[in-house]
């Protein structure tokens, strides 16, 4: 039987453009793992304020950095995410963690050893991967097969980001998320970008089965190539 080589796909782009339900379709139907960077941040983010770490100083985090430990599970079926042991999959969707996890995600140590777990989780997934955040194919895995960056209007992302967050103000959801694009795009180190050899996808007016079969289809098309 002739073997699939293991492929490596990253997904990147700004907040509910649709990269966590597109790579998690996209891992399942073609057998690869899923790794959510940005549960990886959300969580580091939970462990400091939990720990009393004072959000507004950058040397305070760094110092911490390296205390918490971070493991995720892999299953695009059944992804999971601990804290020194603890399951933490719900607490890292508060909306303290979401106004804090920009902040501390700037912080080049966070940056260095999420990073690092980040690759070698990728490194150790026989199968391939799929792997979604903000810097994946910038700087976690430049050399991935295929790269893509999602976008969509910053009204069709309120829109389903207020959808979800039961009763939230569209308005108040649309600046909020701004807000975090803007914070995630400026900072210093390995900022929210698209890498110059991404295919970038505007899933505005696409459906989510749309969006998967395009990624689908790209990630075949790269298989076929080589
Ligand atoms: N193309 C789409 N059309 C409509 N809703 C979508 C689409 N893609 C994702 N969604 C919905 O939008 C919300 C945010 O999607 P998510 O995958 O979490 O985005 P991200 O990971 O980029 O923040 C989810 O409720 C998801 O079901
Ligand atoms: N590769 C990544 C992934 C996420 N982050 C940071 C920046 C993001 O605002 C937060 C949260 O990411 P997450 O993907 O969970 O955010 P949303 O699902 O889009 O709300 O983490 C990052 O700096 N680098």
């Amino acid at each position: 039987m002739e073997s699939v080589p293991a492929v490596i796909v990253a997904i990147d782009g700004p907040s509910g453009t649709g990269k966590s339900s597109t790579s998690k379709a996209v891992a399942a139907q073609l057998g690869l793992s899923y790794l959510d960077t940005g549960a990886q941040y959300r969580a580091i983010t939970w462990w400091m304020v939990n720990n009393g770490i004072d959000i507004a100083d950058p040397a305070a985090i760094a110092d911490a950095a390296g205390k918490p430990d971070i493991v995720s599970g892999t299953d695009p079926a059944a992804p999971t995410i601990t804290v020194d042991g603890t399951d933490v999959a719900g607490p890292i969707r508060t909306q303290e963690v979401t106004s804090k996890v920009s902040a501390v995600s700037a912080v080049p140590e966070v940056r260095a050893r999420i990073t690092e777990l980040q690759r070698s989780l990728a490194a150790s997934a026989a199968g391939g991967i799929v792997v979604e955040g903000r810097d994946i194919g910038t700087t976690v895995l430049p050399d991935a097969d295929l790269k893509v960056f999602l976008t969509a209007s910053a009204e069709a992302r309120a829109a389903r980001r207020s959808g979800e967050l039961k009763g939230a103000d569209v308005q108040a959801t649309r600046e909020a998320l701004l807000k975090r694009d803007a914070a995630d795009s400026s900072r210093k180190t390995s900022p929210l970008a698209k890498a110059d050899d991404a295919v970038e996808v505007d899933t505005s007016d696409l459906t989510l089965p749309q969006v998967i079969a395009c990624v689908v289809s790209l990630v075949e098309e790269k298989r076929a190539a080589r």
